[in-house]
């Protein structure tokens, strides 16, 4: 491929499912956001030295945004950064989709430089000491530090660089990718868990990875062991065993496609506050080992709960669809949020699900000593139910206090209803929505080159 290409992937929002998604048991729904990560990859370039490649990679939004790695078949294409600087998830995508694709140097040797220049949705990040730009035809936020330093809103935006700097480094060792992701979204999904997972450290679920590559879905992870039984990178194995693993191993993987209920708007919370997910996860963790068998039980309400959220937003959706008298009753109800909704089954039961998915997670927080639901989330969602148009109000992914999500009708604006309520001061909505598809090509890439 020599033409310059874009591609996007989407951001995420963990709406059913925390914690209980870590053990394949249980299914979670995952919203994608609008709130998109992009790759810019340029036509090939040639390097003086022919017996290697060279990726750079480019994040001209962030200071010192740029990173430039050196791979060759003969170190089994374990990355050497040249340019000091090191991006952990850049580098995992570079060896894993090198290994992956195995180019030798004779097919290259003429075209062996790889630029691709990464973009970042504002609502990813904390927008202070940044400034908006136009770049091509776009604008962005350019900011005075380096990513490492710029807060974070927790919407995935690792997931999303390493699943479209993936896509784009993809595109140039197969030509027919740029115009049919569709068929490689699952060579570019295992790809992208297995950077991800390298890079973190660490075996998560893989949602956030998921809805990266394949937008708002239910989702079931993988075993760990997929990627923990791998051999270590620059290993004479380590290419054929990665090849297996993406190509042929049976992932066991649950992804169906699902989206919020067609009426209905995710309205995400920023509240400028951090959350620490790996200790959360520890503590809920030690928990839940130290608590069984009530523990589990706790596990059965919660999946239980959530898989009636799901359901019942499924409802709601095909009755939004159906466009009918009942319909429009129900809508209303939600819009007016008084006790009409009682009337309507299909509010109460997403709410009493919402309930009790809040109520169990309040018993983690206070057994585990894990802020999921820390009382002053507790006090804001509570004071979120009340609005008008709110269907329901959540604690996204990990919990704690970094975010709160909402899922209110279309007509209703959050910003306005809530500006000057002194109980809502310390959120901030973020200009983000659903959006329901996951990596794909952009149609006008030449909209990001500044002229
Ligand atoms: N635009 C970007 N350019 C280069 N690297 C990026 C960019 N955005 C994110 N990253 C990398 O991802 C890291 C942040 O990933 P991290 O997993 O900590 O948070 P997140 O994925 O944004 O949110 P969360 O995992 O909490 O949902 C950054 O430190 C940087 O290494
Ligand atoms: C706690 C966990 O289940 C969800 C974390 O979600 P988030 O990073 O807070 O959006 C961890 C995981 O699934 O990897």
């Amino acid at each position: 491929m020599s033409e310059f290409r874009a591609f996007s992937a989407p951001g995420k929002a963990l709406l059913a499912g925390g914690y209980l998604v870590l053990d394949p048991k249980y299914e979670a729904l995952v919203v994608g956001l609008s709130a998109r990560m992009h790759a810019v990859a340029y036509p090939y370039d040639s390097l003086q030295e022919p017996d290697s490649f060279e990726v750079r990679v480019r994040s001209k939004q962030f200071n010192n945004g740029e990173w430039l790695y050196r791979v060759s078949p003969e170190t089994g294409f374990v990355p050497v950064s040249t340019s000091g600087s090191k991006n952990p998830f850049i580098e995992k995508v570079i060896a894993n989709v090198f290994n992956y694709f195995k180019p030798n140097m004779e097919d290259y040797c003429s075209r062996n430089l790889f630029i691709i220049d990464i973009f970042s949705d504002d609502a990813y990040h904390s927008q202070e000491d940044s400034v908006t730009k136009v770049h091509g035809s776009r604008r962005l936020s350019f900011h005075s530090h380096r990513i490492e330093e710029v807060p974070k809103t927790g919407l995935g935006s690792s997931a999303g660089l390493v699943t479209v700097l993936t896509t784009a480094l993809a595109s140039f060792f197969e030509p027919k990718l740029t115009n049919n992701v569709e068929k490689y979204r699952n060579v570019i999904h295992n790809l992208s868990q297995v950077a991800h997972c390298q890079a973190q450290g660490k075996i998560g679920s893989g949602f956030d990875v998921a809805a990266a590559a394949y937008g708002s879905i239910r989702y079931r992870r993988f075993p760990p062991a997929l990627i923990s039984n791998l051999p270590d990178l620059g290993s004479a194995v380590y290419a054929d065993e990665l090849t297996h693993l993406v190509d042929e191993v049976a992932w066991n993987i649950t992804i169906k496609s699902n989206h919020l209920p067609s009426g209905l708007v995710l309205w995400m919370g920023d509240i400028k506050s951090g959350s620490e997910t790996v200790k959360l996860v520890q503590k809920v963790k030690k928990w839940y080992d130290s608590h069984t068998p009530e523990s589990l039980e706790v596990y059965a309400e919660l999946d239980h709960a959530n898989s009636r959220f799901m359901e019942g937003l499924s409802k709601l959706d095909n009755l939004y669809e159906s466009n009918n008298d009942y319909c429009a009753e129900v809508f209303e109800s939600i819009e007016k949020n008084d006790s009409t909704c009682q009337k309507y089954s299909e509010i109460t039961d997403v709410r009493d699900a919402v309930a009790t998915i809040r109520r169990c997670f309040r018993k983690i927080t206070e057994e585990a000593g894990a802020d999921i639901e820390p009382p002053v989330q507790t006090k804001l969602l509570d004071d979120c139910q009340t609005l008008k148009g709110v269907l329901t109000c959540l604690i996204p992914g990990a919990g704690g206090f970094d975010a709160i999500a909402v899922i209110a009708t279309q007509s209703v604006d959050l910003r306005a209803q809530t500006a000057g309520d002194e109980r809502f001061s310390s959120v901030q909505w973020l200009d983000v929505s659903q959006a329901n598809w996951g990596v794909g090509k952009e149609e006008d890439p030449e909209t990001y080159l500044d002229k």
